[in-house]
């Protein structure tokens, strides 16, 4: 069915002027041909599943919704049972049933917690039970008086040498646990982290296991008050997740129930700091913001998919004579607000995909006993976290807005993924306290940077992801060689302008920082700039990680092109978006600029024909996308006009609350009328 300017086989139009292998590209977005195996297969399986359906799970009260998300965690794990799934399957197929729930938290944070901070002994404890779901365990670290600043937190967990027990208590209102996903209805075991008092003395936060609900009835254990904190932003979307309060009023844990890997407490009593770095108390945080840089590019990708396919699809103006109108994708406006997107979505797979092989190196040199490089896994961790979220969750609102009206409505499936994903700008760290780090809650990543300008002045070298400030006395004078709009094409005309603008912003703030009365009022006062210097760093690592992506064999006719396109456009977009940055800071001039803009403008037509494309290698299932705008096979206007009978509003012609209060007014107006 086509009617009324919606046709189907548009999207077979588009798909055939790619001009590149598909396959290909579907093995460099997901990594290797095996993983987009596995996780076809689970998309597959989860999509052929009527347990997992989603497509009314909008219209649910929040008390079916969190049933219905029960349900659904059961039934995947019944069937990850059932089917022997691997890990990397398990988690895949989690992902694909696509409902925030306690599962998320249990093995995204309670068990990494358990494994990164407990002792051999504590692991080989804990960890059977929850790898078999005989307990379900939350993290439980922010309070409602604190979250950002977590050495601000108050509950106590205080030993009684006579018991050989912490004494885990909620001293005010504001040191009840608030927010904890799973903690609300469904853990029975949180980590709970607390101020950890000895012999009188305040040690300050560390890790403790502690039971919440009985195991034979869920009810919750003495001393113990818990539940739900209330509904959040949007319908269904977080909804489903049952974030939660708990205070504790002098509940008792054995002392074994203290994660003991960084720090102990004797039997008599003694705090003993083991040679362990006490930031790896932040390890679970560490590797979570990680796992959310792999998130933003599927939640940028899914929301890019729905706009292109749509974009194809939708016609306005342009016909003259009865002839066609214009797909909407063939304005330029349209391409240059979505093609930008597209490109980041590949930009953050592939940082996504490097923090990683990062995460992973510095665990094993962390088992190996060698810490050196758990700095760099935290600044890069912590500003990749926040630039990648944040300009996500602006691009799925922009993805909304390219949809038009339509976009609006919850079957768009954009409502939903947005409301689900703007919180990732404030969980895990809110954004700005990432980037920012001053005095008490220091500007983290800026600082990083702050302190390198510094080393490099004395002579120490900085390495990894920091290296180009080495290069300082070149990057802070060069002035870049760009003479035609295709220069811009050459990845090291970008990469210097990008070090360059990054390393003169820092070495700015610096300056000026010096010049205040003390280190800390310049921080403070300086801040707003620090920040800007921040997400100049982080651009700079993600545009050099698609620039050494590039460098690798990628198979496939046709592929490599493509990413290169999309690597140029990813820059040059960024360079456009600041070049106010740029220009400030002398890396440019205004004509340089406005030659990356020419560029920018040849680079769009050229993504054109290939956008859909583009957005199929993303290997995503209708179920996953829960878009009739995204739909794989372009059918959108019979989808949309049957999706609106689904609503619970149109269940009768006359709605509920006539006789009551249209009836009656209407009657009303009439004799009024007829006065
Ligand atoms: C499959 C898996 C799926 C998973 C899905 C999960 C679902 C997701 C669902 C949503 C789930 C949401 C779940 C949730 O939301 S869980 C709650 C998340 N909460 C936060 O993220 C709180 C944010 N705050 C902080 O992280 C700290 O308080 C900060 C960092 C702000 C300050 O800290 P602090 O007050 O202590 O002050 P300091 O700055 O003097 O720092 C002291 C030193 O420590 C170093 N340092 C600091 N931090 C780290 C670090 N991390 N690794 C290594 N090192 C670190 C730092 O450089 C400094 O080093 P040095 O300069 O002295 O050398
Ligand atoms: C959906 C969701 C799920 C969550 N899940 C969990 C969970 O499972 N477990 C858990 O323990 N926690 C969880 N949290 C809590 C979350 O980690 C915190 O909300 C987050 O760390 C931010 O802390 P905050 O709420 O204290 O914000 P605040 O720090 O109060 O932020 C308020 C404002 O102050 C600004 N600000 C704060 N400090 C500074 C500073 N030093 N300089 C400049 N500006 C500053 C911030 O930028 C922000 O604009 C969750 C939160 C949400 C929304």
């Amino acid at each position: 069915m086509a009617d009324g300017g919606g046709e189907p086989d548009q999207l077979a139009g588009e798909r055939a002027t790619a001009q590149f292998d598909v396959d290909g590209m579907k093995v460099a977005w997901a990594g290797s041909r095996h993983a987009v195996e596995v996780a076809d297969r689970m998309a597959r399986l989860v999509a052929s599943d009527p347990v997992f359906r989603k497509d009314t799970r909008t219209m649910l009260s929040r008390k079916e919704l969190f049933k219905d998300t029960l349900k659904k965690a059961a039934h995947a794990w019944k069937r990850i049972v059932e089917l022997r799934l691997t890990e990397e399957e398990a988690n895949l197929l989690r992902l694909y049933v696509d409902q925030p729930g306690y599962v998320d938290l249990h093995w995204g944070m309670f068990v990494p917690a358990i494994k990164g901070q407990g002792t051999e002994e504590q692991q080989k404890k804990w960890l059977p039970m929850a790898y078999k779901f005989q307990i379900i365990g939350c993290y439980a670290q922010t309070e409602l008086g604190h979250g950002s600043n977590v050495q601000g937190l108050e509950t106590t967990a205080t030993f009684d040498p006579s018991a050989d027990e912490f004494v885990m208590h909620s001293p005010t209102l504001t040191s009840s646990k608030w927010w904890p996903g799973g903690l609300g209805k469904a853990s029975t075991h949180a980590v709970v982290y607390a101020r950890l008092i000895t012999e009188g003395k305040d040690y300050g936060i560390h890790g403790f296991i502690v039971q919440l609900r009985s195991l034979d009835d869920h009810s919750p254990l003495p001393g113990v008050t818990l539940g739900d904190i209330g509904g959040k932003f949007g319908s269904g979307a977080y909804n489903s997740m049952d974030n939660g309060v708990l205070r504790f009023d002098h509940v008792r844990i054995p002392r074994d129930q203290m994660l003991m890997r960084l720090s102990q407490v004797t039997r008599e009593g003694k705090y003993v700091h083991s040679d362990v770095p006490k930031q790896l108390l932040y390890g679970t945080m560490v590797y979570v913001r990680q796992t959310i840089v792999a998130d933003a590019s599927k939640a940028l990708s899914r929301a890019v998919c729905i706009a292109v396919r749509y974009s194809a699809i939708r016609k306005q103006f342009g016909s003259q004579d009865g002839g066609p109108e214009t797909q909407v994708l063939n304005y330029k406006t349209q391409q240059s607000r979505l093609f930008p997107l597209l490109a980041s979505a590949y930009a953050y797979r592939f940082v996504g995909q490097w923090l990683k092989w990062l995460y992973t190196d510095v665990t094993q040199k962390l088992e190996a006993k060698d810490y050196s490089t758990l700095p760099e896994a935290h600044a890069c961790t912590a500003g990749l976290k926040s630039v990648t979220t944040s300009a996500t969750a602006d691009a799925i609102e922009e993805c909304r807005k390219l949809c038009g009206g339509h976009g609006y409505l919850n079957s768009s499936g954009l409502p939903e993924l947005f409301a689900v994903y703007v919180p990732a700008c404030t969980y895990e760290g809110d954004n700005v306290v990432l980037l920012l780090q001053v005095s008490v809650v220091l500007h983290l990543v800026a600082r990083f940077l702050m302190k390198t300008v510094a080393q490099v002045a004395t002579g120490k070298q900085p390495v990894g992801t920091i290296a180009y400030m080495g290069n300082i006395q070149h990057l802070m004078q060069c002035k870049s060689a760009v003479n035609t709009a295709e220069d811009w094409l050459n990845p090291a005309a970008i990469k210097e302008v990008f070090e360059a603008r990054a390393l003169r912003m820092a070495v700015n703030c610096a300056q000026n920082i010096s010049k205040a009365p003390s280190q800390e009022e310049g921080f403070s006062e300086l801040s707003p700039d620090l920040l800007e210097a921040a997400v100049a760093h982080v651009q700079l690592i993600i545009v050099t990680k698609f620039i050494e992506k590039l460098q690798e064999d990628i198979p496939g006719p046709g592929v490599k092109e493509q990413l290169q396109k999309l690597c140029s456009i990813y820059a040059l977009h960024l360079l456009h978006k600041h070049l106010g940055d740029f220009l400030s800071t002398g890396c440019i001039t205004a004509r340089q600029g406005a030659l990356a803009n020419e560029l920018l403008g040849k680079l769009y037509a050229q993504v054109r024909p290939n956008a859909v494309a583009l957005v199929d290698a993303f290997d995503y299932t209708d179920h996953y996308l829960g878009s009739v705008l995204g739909r794989y096979d372009g059918d959108v206007y019979p989808a949309l006009y049957e999706e609106a009978w689904k609503d619970p509003l149109n269940e009768t012609v006359v709605p509920d609350g006539y006789q009551e209060h249209l009836r009656p007014l209407l009657k009303q107006q009439l004799k009024l009328s007829r006065l």
